[in-house]
C-alpha cells in the first residue's frame, strides 16, 4: 500500500475555450470536473499502474462531497480523508485549443482548524504503520502550518516509511528541512529554493538543504536526478506538445511505483519519464495515455553515472 497526502485537495475543472483573451469574454466549448489536488492526482495513476493506495488530507463542503463520491469510482484507491467544516477548493484550467497553452486558477483552499489538523495527524501516524512509502503532495490550506511538511516527513522517516515531497514556496524551503527521502520539484519551485537557476547546482544546494535525493522535472527537458547513488538525466525521444498539467505528479506516481518495487534509480527515472510524457500527451488533462506509455517505455534515454553506491530508498 502507498501513501498519498493531499491537505488542499481539490475538485480540479478544466474549461477549453476557442482563444483565450484577458479581458473578455469567452464561451467554453467542454468542461470536465474530477478528483485533484496533486496527491490525488498521484494516487490515481498508481491505481492504474495496479498499485493499492491510500488517499489522506482534507475534504469538506460541498465540493468535498463530489470529490470524494467520484473517488468511490476509482479502483483501487481507498479514501481515508479527513472531514473539515471548511469548503473543498475548485481549482480551474482554461485551454485555449489555438495555442494548446494552459492557464491555472487555483483557490486558495478552506481554513483548517486546529483540532482538524490534530485530527489528521493522528490518522497520519496510524496509517504510516501499514504503508511501503508515502508522497506529501501540494500547497498547504490556510491554518495549517507552514512547517507541517518538516513535522510529516519526520514522522514518516521515524516510522521507516520512505518519503517523498512535492511542493512549492514557504512550504518547500521549511519541508526540505524534515529531509525528505526524495525531493521533487519542477525547474521554477528549484531555483526559486536555492536561488540558482543551473539544476545540476540547485539540485546540489537543495541536497545539501536536507533532501537526500533531488528528482527535478524541467519540462520537454526531462528529469534530472542528483542522489547518493549518482546522477542521471532522463529525457523522452522528442519535443512533446500537449498539455502538461498533471505531469508533475505523473513523475511523483512513477518514482513511488518502482521504489516500492526496489528498481535502481535509472528504471525509477525511466517509468517516472515515460509517465509524464504520456499525461502531456493525453487528451484529457492530468490522465495519462496508456498505449504512449507502454510506447515511450523503451524511447527514453537515462544518461548519467552511478557513484561508490550508498544505498537510498
Ligand atoms: O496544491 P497546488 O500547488 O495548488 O496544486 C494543485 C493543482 O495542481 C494539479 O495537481 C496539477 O498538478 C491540479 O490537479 C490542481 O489541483
Amino acid at each position: 500500500m502507498i501513501l498519498t497526502v493531499t491537505l488542499n485537495t481539490a475538485l480540479d475543472i478544466t474549461y477549453r475555450v476557442p482563444s483565450l483573451r484577458p479581458y473578455a469574454s469567452h464561451r467554453v466549448s467542454a468542461v470536465t470536473e474530477r478528483p485533484g489536488g496533486k496527491g490525488v492526482n498521484v494516487a490515481r495513476v498508481l491505481a492504474a499502474l495496479g498499485h493499492e493506495v491510500t488517499v489522506t488530507g482534507f475534504a469538506g463542503g460541498t465540493t468535498g462531497r463530489i470529490l470524494r463520491d467520484r473517488l468511490t469510482e476509482v479502483p483501487g484507491v481507498v479514501d481515508a480523508l479527513v472531514p473539515v467544516s471548511g469548503t473543498t477548493r475548485r481549482t480551474v484550467a482554461v485551454v485555449d485549443e489555438r495555442s494548446g497553452g494552459t492557464t491555472q486558477l487555483n483557490e486558495p483552499g478552506p481554513t483548517v482548524a486546529h483540532a482538524e489538523w490534530s485530527a489528521f495527524q493522528e490518522l497520519y501516524g496510524d496509517l504510516l504503520a501499514s504503508v511501503s512509502a508515502v508522497a506529501l503532495c501540494g500547497s498547504l490550506p490556510p491554518g495549517v502550518p507552514v512547517g507541517a511538511y518538516a513535522g510529516l516527513v519526520r514522522t514518516a522517516r521515524a516510522a521507516g516509511v520512505p518519503v517523498l515531497l512535492d511542493t512549492s514556496g514557504a512550504a518547500l524551503r521549511r519541508g526540505v528541512a524534515g529531509r525528505p527521502d526524495i525531493l521533487k520539484p519542477n525547474a521554477e519551485e528549484l531555483a526559486e529554493l536555492t536561488g540558482f537557476h543551473e539544476p545540476l547546482r540547485a539540485a546540489q544546494d537543495a541536497r545539501r538543504r536536507g533532501a537526500g535525493t533531488v528528482v527535478a522535472s524541467l519540462g520537454p527537458e526531462g528529469l534530472l536526478a542528483v542522489s547518493p547513488e549518482g546522477r542521471w538525466r532522463a529525457a523522452p525521444p522528442s519535443r512533446l506538445r500537449g498539455n502538461p498539467t498533471g505531469a508533475g505528479d505523473a513523475v511523483v506516481a512513477g518514482l513511488l511505483s518502482a521504489l516500492v518495487e526496489h528498481r535502481p534509480w535509472p528504471d525509477r527515472l525511466t517509468r517516472a519519464a515515460a509517465l509524464s510524457a504520456a499525461t502531456v500527451l493525453s487528451p484529457t488533462a492530468g490522465d495519462f495515455d496508456r498505449p504512449a506509455y507502454e510506447r515511450l517505455l523503451s524511447g527514453i534515454t537515462v544518461t548519467g553515472e552511478a557513484s561508490a553506491a550508498q544505498v537510498s530508498p
